[in-house]
């Protein structure tokens, strides 16, 4: 049932937290207005208790008129139009040819239901900007209630998820890793988390050599402002390095911590082996000590139980986390959990180095490095993981209890830091007046490595730069997995700050509040039925509240408290504690609580991200798109044909789940937009089109070879309607292209990859969907590879593999049987019939959709044009099969060539 009803019989929903800011709606008003004038007057003086006049961290920026007003006509105009269009077409059936018009007027029909739900949420598209300076101003520098000048930003707690070192190579994880540990942010304020999947302890030592690295390569990132400060991208950047460095030992530091990245490289290329070679040797060792013993006790030494399934830890003990061997045999989803403190707590001042004991000279430089966590959860057989989104919420319970940043964010292995003051950046919406009610603020995906043309739109940059553009002028973007910082707040499930609250709270606010009078009414009996059994985990909930507060209710700021005095409510090395961050990774840690259903990551989709996301605009919170000037975060994409619709396959596959779940955007509270609904609810039924775009592709074929159109003759009105909502749609994609800022090239590729996408992946999707509904048949999560970009003189060679995937069946079909009758129609013509209008017409629609399939061409003949010989069996297979059976259905289409058409009017 929907979310609403549950919070009033919950006994700690928004009620029960008190709240002392402004209201929300008051401040956007006025922001508005001010931005509109040019002026912040009317926003001076609205805070008191504050040094200087009150300056906006963040600011919005309508859409030029010029596009925007243009853009919202021609929607309106095509939609009415449509109307017509589809009313004519309806009121006109094709009385030659019943089944091809009725077949095309269902597609049609379902076609314009889509295209309302993806184009009305882009109404009022929005762009934003942030004042870094005001952020320094404000939480940086010392201000008279912060003497000690000791940074007053909040906490971030970076989650990086990975589940396989062979897919996603530990090298690739380690750089992400190490721009992580380099983030322009106070060092104290910041604790990165590791969590492992896999298990491996190849991951383990990589984690434990990026941190040795660490302690050279962030000193040496902040004494020279390094940009990106991911170590192998830095080092593969083209162009002069020494451009804008003043200090004089650049050069000669960057060699030095280049030729020491070039070994580190070496040492993590070689763990594989070192590990294998050690534990073999321990095995073996271990195996004949146990002989030994059998031996002595007179035992029968053919019983000897093998060992020879442990993997080792350089120290001679046994990892506890997942065995591999040689044979490929493995535990991962059978061991123990593993929590391991990897770099502690820096302390809260800085420690500069010195010219003796490193590399490089730090004088003067700050040489601490933040806190770093390993962690990989418990696994045992019986127990359903759930994914990324389980790995998630075991990070989510371990940092509350380690660190308790009242912000997360949430990188994958593959997605780096490639703007160290992002964080920053998504701060200023965090912590700007107002803010309050943010519940994430996502930035956009950016890739690296793919090919200069794109070709599968991987870059998704129509979705990237329209689509989250324009949510963002609605309740906010959805979550996509990666490059997102949420509010852990949120995260919790409580639903966001009542206005109303607010301003009750703000009269009757006489003396400072603490942790433990901040909320009275919280009942402490219920968190264990919604969080499960840890105390610490409890205790921290309202401390990671109180401060991811704005700036103007900062509790530090406002009541001179000494900053962060709250952060870290307890010693994260205290042997009591580390066990209690390990008992929340277990894997019984979640029976009978609401982890998964309504708290953190939620499960039940293998696109956790959008439902996460939906669950939170459907408590009434918003999200904020923060697209910065240089990338924020770059990661990698699957440039291969196959990768790419498998991984879309998984994103469709999560929509059909999510559309058959309660989690459909129709069962939504009254607190989720309108307009944000039907873009949650496009995002669900999108698959479906599949349908009937596989059958709208073969329609251009049919009508070529029986003769027949969709509609009975040409009418001057379905022309003009046909030309109108086409005209408009181009009208559309010219003006989106503007207000998005990409190149219409981008956009013809999205709508290339979509019609192959459409036919191939969507469609598996929904039969996928449709089996785990009817069947139960549960869908695994097929994990992307990553390369390690290790192949310097081939890096688009992963582009011209060909791998045979059944998913291609449906589009190889629709190419050959369109190209099949454009063949047959035109001997016809040229033969017999003549009608040179009826082929034109068709032959337009044909290659309409072999235009759209050229990428898809282009990938089935690899290099060298080498198809496997299966891809052209099956089709010419299918294809014969299809004509066979056209010609077996309806004798009267195809008589002979060169005849004229019996059913031709
Ligand atoms: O059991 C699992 C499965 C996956 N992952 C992690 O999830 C991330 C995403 O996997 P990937 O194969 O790279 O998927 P993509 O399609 O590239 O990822 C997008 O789509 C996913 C949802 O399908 C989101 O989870 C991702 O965050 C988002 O970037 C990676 O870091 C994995 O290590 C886990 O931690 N545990
Ligand atoms: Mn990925």
């Amino acid at each position: 049932m929907s979310m609403t009803k549950r919070n009033q019989g919950g006994d700690f929903d928004q009620n029960q937290w008190s709240f002392e800011t402004n209201s929300t709606n008051e401040y956007d008003d006025g922001f508005h207005d001010a931005y509109g004038d040019g002026g912040d007057e009317r926003l001076q003086g609205d805070i008191e208790n504050t040094d200087k006049p009150w300056k906006p961290l963040s600011r919005v920026f309508p859409i030029k008129t010029s596009i925007i007003v243009p853009y919202r006509i021609l929607i309106f105009t095509r939609l009415i139009v449509l109307g017509f269009f589809l009313h004519w077409r309806i009121v006109n059936p094709n009385n030659n040819a019943i089944w091809l018009w009725l077949m095309s007027i269902v597609c049609e029909v379902w076609f314009a239901f889509s295209w309302i739900l993806d184009q009305i949420p882009k109404l009022c598209p929005i762009n934003r900007s942030t004042d870094l300076e005001v952020l320094r101003e404000k939480f940086d520098l010392p201000l008279s209630s912060n003497p000690t000048g000791r940074s007053d930003l909040p906490g971030v707690d970076f989650f990086v998820s990975t589940a396989d070192p062979e897919k996603e190579p530990p090298l690739t994880t380690a750089n992400t890793i190490l721009s992580i540990l380099a983030v322009d942010y106070p060092v104290e304020k910041v604790a990165c988390y590791i969590s492992d999947d896999g298990g491996a302890l190849l991951t383990f030592e990589a984690m434990a050599e990026a941190c040795c690295f660490a302690d050279l390569w962030v000193p040496f990132c902040k004494k020279h402002n390094i940009e990106p400060r991911n170590p192998d991208a830095y080092f593969n950047l083209k162009g002069d390095p020494t451009k804008g460095k003043t200090r004089p030992d650049f050069v000669k530091d960057r060699r030095k911590v280049k030729r020491e990245y070039e070994e580190f490289k070496v040492r993590i290329n070689g763990l594989p082996d070192a590990i294998r070679r050690r534990s073999e040797a321990f095995n073996a060792r271990e195996e004949m000590t146990l002989l030994k013993h059998l031996r002595e006790s007179g035992a029968d030494p053919m019983e000897n139980p093998k060992v020879q399934k442990a993997t080792w830890m350089a120290d001679g003990t046994h990892w506890h986390g997942a065995w591999s061997n040689a044979a490929k045999e493995h535990s991962k989803g059978d061991h123990a959990g593993v929590l391991q403190v990897m770099l502690k707590p820096p302390s809260y001042d800085p420690i500069t180095g010195n010219s003796e004991d490193q590399l490089v000279d730090f004088t003067g430089v700050d040489i601490r490095l933040p806190m770093f966590v390993y962690v990989s959860r418990e696994k045992r057989p019986g127990y359903d993981h759930n994914k990324k989104a389980g790995a998630m919420n075991c990070l989510v319970r371990a940092s509350a209890i380690l660190s308790n940043g009242p912000f997360i964010l949430n990188l994958d292995c593959d997605h780096y830091i490639n703007n160290c003051r992002a964080i920053r950046e998504g701060m200023c919406f965090m912590m700007d007046q107002g803010g309050e009610d943010i519940c994430y603020i996502q930035f956009p995906q950016r890739f690296e490595g793919i090919d200069p043309s794109d070709r599968y739109a991987n870059h998704n940059t129509v979705f990237f730069d329209g689509n989250m553009r324009a949510l963002d002028g609605l309740q906010g973007p959805v979550y996509v997995g990666t490059g997102c910082m949420f509010r852990r707040f949120a995260l919790y499930a409580f639903d966001p700050p009542n206005p109303a609250k607010m301003t009750v709270a703000k009269e009757n606010e006489t003396q400072p509040l603490t942790t433990s009078d901040f909320d009275p009414n919280l009942d402490v009996n219920l968190l264990p039925k919604r969080f499960g059994n840890s105390t610490m985990l409890a205790e921290s909930i309202p401390v990671a509240e109180f401060q991811g507060r704005p700036i103007a209710d900062h509790p530090d700021i406002k009541f001179g408290r000494p900053p962060g005095a709250l952060r870290v409510p307890r010693d994260p090395l205290d042997a009591v504690t580390v066990a209690e961050a390990v008992s929340v990774i277990s894997c019984w840690y979640e029976d009978k609580t609401e982890w998964g259903e309504r708290v953190g990551w939620i499960y039940g989709s293998v696109t956790e991200d959008v439902v996460t996301g939906f669950r939170m605009h459907n408590r009434g919170w918003r999200s904020v798109y923060c697209i910065t000037k240089r990338d924020a975060f770059r990661g990698s994409a699957p440039i291969n044909l196959t990768d790419r619709l498998h991984q879309v396959l998984r994103w469709a596959t999560g929509s059909v789940e999510i559309f058959f779940s309660r989690n459909n955007a129709l069962l939504a509270s009254t607190k989720l937009k309108f307009l944000q609904r039907l873009a949650y609810l496009n995002v669900g039924i999108y698959p479906f089109t599949s349908f009937f775009l596989i059958v709208y592709c073969f329609l251009p074929a049919m009508s070529l070879i029986s003769g027949q159109f969709i509609v009975q003759e040409l009418n001057i009105w379905f022309l003009v309607y046909l030309m109108i909502i086409t005209f408009c749609l181009f009208g559309l994609a010219l003006l989106e292209v503007r207000w998005a800022g990409i190149g219409l090239e981008e956009w013809w590729r999205n709508e290339q990859f979509w019609l192959i996408s459409g036919t191939s992946s969507h469609f598996a999707a929904c039969i996928q969907g449709l089996l785990k509904v009817i069947a139960g048949i549960e869908i695994s999560f097929t994990l992307t590879s990553k390369s390690a970009g290790e192949d310097e003189d081939d890096i688009y060679a992963d582009l011209y593999l060909v791998k045979w995937t059944s998913l291609m069946i449906p589009p190889i079909v629709i190419a050959l049987v369109n190209i099949a009758a454009l063949v047959i129609a035109f001997a016809r013509t040229l033969f017999g019939s003549g009608k040179w209008n009826m082929f034109i017409g068709g032959a337009f629609f044909a290659s309409w959709v072999l235009c759209h399939l050229y990428p898809f061409a282009k990938g089935l003949m690899g290099r060298r044009r080498k198809t496997p010989t299966i891809v052209f069996v099956w089709a010419g297979l299918i294809s014969i099969i299809i004509s066979l059976l056209w010609m077996a259905l309806n004798p009267g289409g195809i008589n002979a060539l060169g005849t004229t058409d019996t059913n031709d009017g």
